[in-house]
């Protein structure tokens, strides 16, 4: 049975991310769901071989009486925020008045979703948390597993907390808003809403049923704690353990390469499955990082340039 339970295990992980994380279907949802109820009757049958990366667990499980607190080990900051091309020029002169002149920026698409904490340990998807107020969030650990872009076990065994945004494509947001119309509910008023939504209800199987998505786009504490030495290459890292990461993502060597990523953004956002409601710039080295710091609540060495509404 454990041999069958591990075929059955490396097929539905495969046909999973294929459907759901890819869009691009590798079977027909009849042998998916098929092999998926083979898969929980020998579950039912034999509880020990219930291992942490099954994909039956992305069906949604117990319905939770409430939410338990998490107090984040790493506080959840906020990020300064920059209106007009001026707001981004002073922000590079604050950065170059405090790391000096060769800095490499990394821009990031700011996806319009919900910020989320991931702790794997050794490998295996153990909690997962909204930011909450920054240093106390809400444990939501049994609907992010219905996501399945967020891996339930990472290509290594190692012991991380990664931070990302959970989001709700547009298409489904679309399609979400018409059942609900159908069934004489209240629609969502956006994307962000409908995710945020969705992860707040103590019933997993809701989320499961919500087509969420995730983009990882940090570690949690000192990034520079997995060998890597700069942001970019942390994202290749956390990539190669699994993450799904944003591939529009750029270093641009000098501001005004920035506003030029901006710009052609600020048009191009239509055309992407998912709503972003700016871009966020980061330094991009760990070092020039280290030398900014941090204010109360925002990192020195980042900003969010929001599109105007
Ligand atoms: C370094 O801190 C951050 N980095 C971020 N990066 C992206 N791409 N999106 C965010 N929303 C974000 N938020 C924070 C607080």
């Amino acid at each position: 049975a454990e041999k069958r339970v591990q075929e059955l295990t490396a097929l539905l992980n495969e046909y999973g991310h294929a459907y759901y994380v890819r869009d691009n279907p590798l079977v027909p949802d009849s042998v998916y769901d098929r092999k998926l109820q083979e898969l929980l009757a020998i579950e039912a049958e034999y509880p020990d071989l219930v291992f942490p990366d099954s994909p039956t667990q992305r069906v949604g499980g117990e319905i939770l009486p409430g939410f338990t607190k998490v107090v984040h080990e790493f506080p959840m900051l906020s990020l300064s925020n920059a209106f007009n091309e001026e707001d981004i020029r002073d922000f590079d002169r604050r950065v170059q008045a405090g790391a000096g002149k060769d800095i490499t920026y990394i821009c990031e698409l700011k996806i319009d979703g919900l910020a989320v904490s991931l702790k794997y340990d050794n490998g295996a998807f153990s909690q997962g948390a909204t930011r909450g107020d920054g240093t106390v969030g809400e444990d939501i650990t049994s609907n992010l597993k219905t996501i399945h872009a967020i891996p339930l076990k990472l290509a290594e065994p190692v012991t991380i907390e990664v931070r990302g945004e959970a989001y709700m494509p547009k298409r489904s947001f679309m399609r979400l808003n018409e059942l609900r119309d159908e069934n004489g509910e209240e629609p969502f008023a956006n994307p962000r809403n409908a995710a945020a939504g969705s992860l707040r209800q103590l019933d997993p199987k809701i989320a499961a049923s919500r087509n969420l998505s995730v983009f990882i786009y940090g570690v949690g504490g000192d990034g520079s704690a997995y060998g890597q030495d700069s942001h970019s290459d942390s994202l290749d890292y956390l990539a190669s353990l699994g993450f799904e990461t944003n591939s529009s993502s750029k270093r641009c060597k000098s501001i005004e390469e920035v506003i030029d990523y901006i710009e052609s953004w600020q048009q191009r956002r239509q055309d992407l499955d998912y709503e972003i409601d700016g871009i966020v710039i980061k330094v991009d080295g760990y070092e020039d990082q280290e030398q900014l710091g941090f204010t109360a609540k925002s990192p020195r060495w980042a900003t969010a340039y929001k599109f105007p509404a």
